[in-house]
């Protein structure tokens, strides 16, 4: 039976954590500010931007709170954009993905000053994180690293498979294991919708990361006895609860904790590390703004 990852703890020691550092701001009188810009109104981004603010809330970063209506034209996001680039107390800006059709993602992600480009993903940090010289790891993969250390799972020398190819998990999390560096060192196989016998790929790995946004798609027998499993789905399936859903993860937990030595369940695994190192880049964009040296955990 699997040792199940405790997301939600591992977070909370990293919010209470950063209290030195916000500390240390303060007392340059630095007050961290977050901006979360949202357009759309599906109900999974609006529950993660307002789970995002209460965060901010707690650990005592300011929360600017940014909503555009969906049909709005893009230029309105371009404008806002443009906005809190050049507002000098906001230190990070979110847009929270995903983004309408007619809005062009490439063109948001490029648009945010990459100063204040909390997520990592304008192209600059995704070429610095690639060359091994991250300002900001994605929020995910770097959480995805603090929970592997947490269970005491070294990525180095290890096989890890990573299911999906995603911008903000599947890419950014391959560079992360491949790293010469702490918590890298991994072979590492990126697999997704075309590759030709998952469960052969999936069934040699020790760290399998399943971020394909299938509901429960990686069961058991796909997997080796003995393997670490980082699920990052958070599907919400039609369930006879009072929300009218159930959240579940990409890989089916009772038949992979037959197999695995260590898993993350959801809710309750990936997704508070996410929001966790948001908190956690904001701070670490303040104190580059700002020239303060910030304890960071
Ligand atoms: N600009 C960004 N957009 C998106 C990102 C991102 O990193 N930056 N990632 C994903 C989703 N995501 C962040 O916004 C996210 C997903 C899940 C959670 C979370 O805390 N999940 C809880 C359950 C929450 C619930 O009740 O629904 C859990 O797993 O325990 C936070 C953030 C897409 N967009």
């Amino acid at each position: 039976m699997a040792d199940v990852i405790d997301g939600n703890a591992v977070a909370q020691s990293i919010r209470d954590d950063l209290g030195d550092a916000i500390d240390t701001l303060e007392d340059e009188r630095v007050t961290p500010t977050l901006a979360t810009v949202l357009m759309s109104d599906d109900p999974a981004s609006e529950t993660y931007v307002s789970m995002k603010q209460d965060d901010c809330a707690e650990v005592g970063i300011e929360a600017i709170d940014v909503e555009i209506d969906p049909d709005a034209p893009a230029d309105e996001l371009f404008d806002e954009i443009d906005r809190l680039n050049a507002d000098e107390n906001v230190n990070g800006i979110l847009v929270q993905m995903p983004v309408p059709d007619h809005v062009d993602k490439q063109a948001v992600l490029r648009r945010i000053d990459p100063e204040k480009d909390v997520d990592g993903f304008h192209p600059e940090n995704v070429g610095r994180l690639v060359a091994g010289d991250a300002r900001y790891k994605p929020c995910t993969p770097h959480g995805i690293q603090l929970l592997l250390d947490d269970a005491g799972v070294d990525p180095e020398g290890k096989d890890a498979v990573i299911v999906g190819r995603s911008d903000i998990v599947g890419k950014p999390m391959a560079n992360l294991l491949l790293q010469k560096a702490d918590g890298g060192n991994a072979t590492v196989t990126v697999c997704h919708s075309r590759t030709d016998d998952l469960a052969a790929k999936t069934r040699a790995a020790d760290i399998v990361v399943a971020a394909a946004g299938v509901p429960e798609m990686i069961d058991g027998d796909m997997l080796s006895e003995g393997v670490t499993v980082i699920d990052v789905g958070i599907n919400r399936v039609d369930a006879d609860t009072e929300k009218g859903y159930e959240l579940v993860g990409d890989v089916d937990f009772d038949s992979a904790t037959e197999k695995a030595t260590a898993i993350t369940p959801v809710p309750g695994g990936v997704g508070p590390m996410t929001r966790a190192m948001l908190l956690y880049n904001t701070v670490k964009a303040a104190g580059l703004q700002h020239g303060v040296d910030v304890p960071l955990p």
